[in-house]
């Protein structure tokens, strides 16, 4: 890649819309990924965030605006169902190759970068939540992607693994240099790994910074005000720096030795450790 292309938009949608029997299932949708930018798309559930990405990606058409592509883009994409019957017999190593072709090399750094390199001779069908997302996730980097299409890339994973896949997600984007369209309804973690969120409710309901979007009265309209709590520990969690000696530096400069600012009255939350380290990678 030119030094030149590295801030022009790999995918671009521009006001773009589908109709399906006379109903909009989304309209009006800006968005551009970057290299190295994650975007993630949030909503409740039918709010078009899946066939929003299908649009980026182009498996849909618009039926108005525009998607545009990158001449020659390398895609990832982890689908949210996958068409597979889970019930035959199929090793990790062989899943990777089904659908395009990867040497053997490939889908060994993949699985290595993910995590999942001692799962090559295991049975899909026999992997836990986590397992199977790593190897989702492998399977969409083997071709290093100029992009990665995530859509709900922590299905199925408690929310210590949700943190562990959202750092793994950060980590490829910083190693690859690609760009993140990601899809979750998860209000809480994904907001640490992501630049730009664009929260849908089959328009662009807002969208922003996640700090900017926790302030936007549409945001809390959808989700309510428990969504606002959210994100206000996601904002706690970067408005200070964890130093090598142990010892917190806040915002306004002040030194302490937790993450509260003055003790009583702060936000109390787990430690931070993880979502920090995503956000500061970035
Ligand atoms: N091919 C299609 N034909 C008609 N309607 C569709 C089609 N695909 C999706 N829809 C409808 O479009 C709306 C948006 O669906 P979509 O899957 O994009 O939502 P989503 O935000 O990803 O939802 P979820 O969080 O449940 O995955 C839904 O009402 C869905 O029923």
């Amino acid at each position: 890649m030119h030094m030149a292309d590295r801030s022009a938009p790999l995918l671009e949608l521009s006001g773009a819309g589908i109709e399906r029997a006379g109903n909009w299932l989304v309209r009006g949708v800006d968005l551009a990924v970057e290299p190295g930018k994650i975007v993630t798309l949030i909503g409740p559930n039918g709010s078009g965030k899946s066939t929003t990405a299908k649009l980026a990606l182009g498996i849909l058409r618009p039926t108005e605006g525009t998607a545009w592509r990158r001449d020659g883009l390398r895609v990832g994409y982890v689908p949210q169902k996958l068409m597979i019957d889970w019930t035959l017999p199929l090793t990790v190593a062989r899943f990777m190759s089904l659908t395009d072709r990867v040497s053997d090399a490939q889908i060994d750094d993949a699985l290595t970068r993910t995590g999942a390199g001692h799962l090559q001779a295991a049975e899909v069908r026999h992997l836990s939540g986590g397992q199977m997302q790593r190897v989702m996730l492998a399977r969409a980097i083997a071709r290093k992607p100029d992009v990665l299409v995530l859509d709900e890339p922590v299905q199925g994973v408690d929310y210590s693994g949700e943190i562990a896949i959202y750092n793994l997600i950060s980590d490829i984007r910083a190693a690859l240099g690609c760009g993140v369209l990601m899809i979750s309804h998860d209000l809480h973690v994904v907001m640490a790994a992501t630049d730009e969120v664009v929260c849908l409710n089959g328009h662009v309901c807002c969208r922003g910074a996640p700090g900017d979007v926790s302030q936007s009265p549409a945001f809390h309209r959808l989700f309510g005000h428990r969504a606002g709590e959210a994100l206000a520990v996601y904002q706690h969690q970067h408005d200070h720096v964890h130093l090598p000696d142990g010892r917190v530096r806040h915002a306004d400069g002040q030194i302490t030795t937790g993450c509260s600012h003055s003790g009583a009255g702060a936000l109390a939350h787990d430690h931070p450790d993880e979502p920090v380290k995503t956000h500061h990678a970035g």
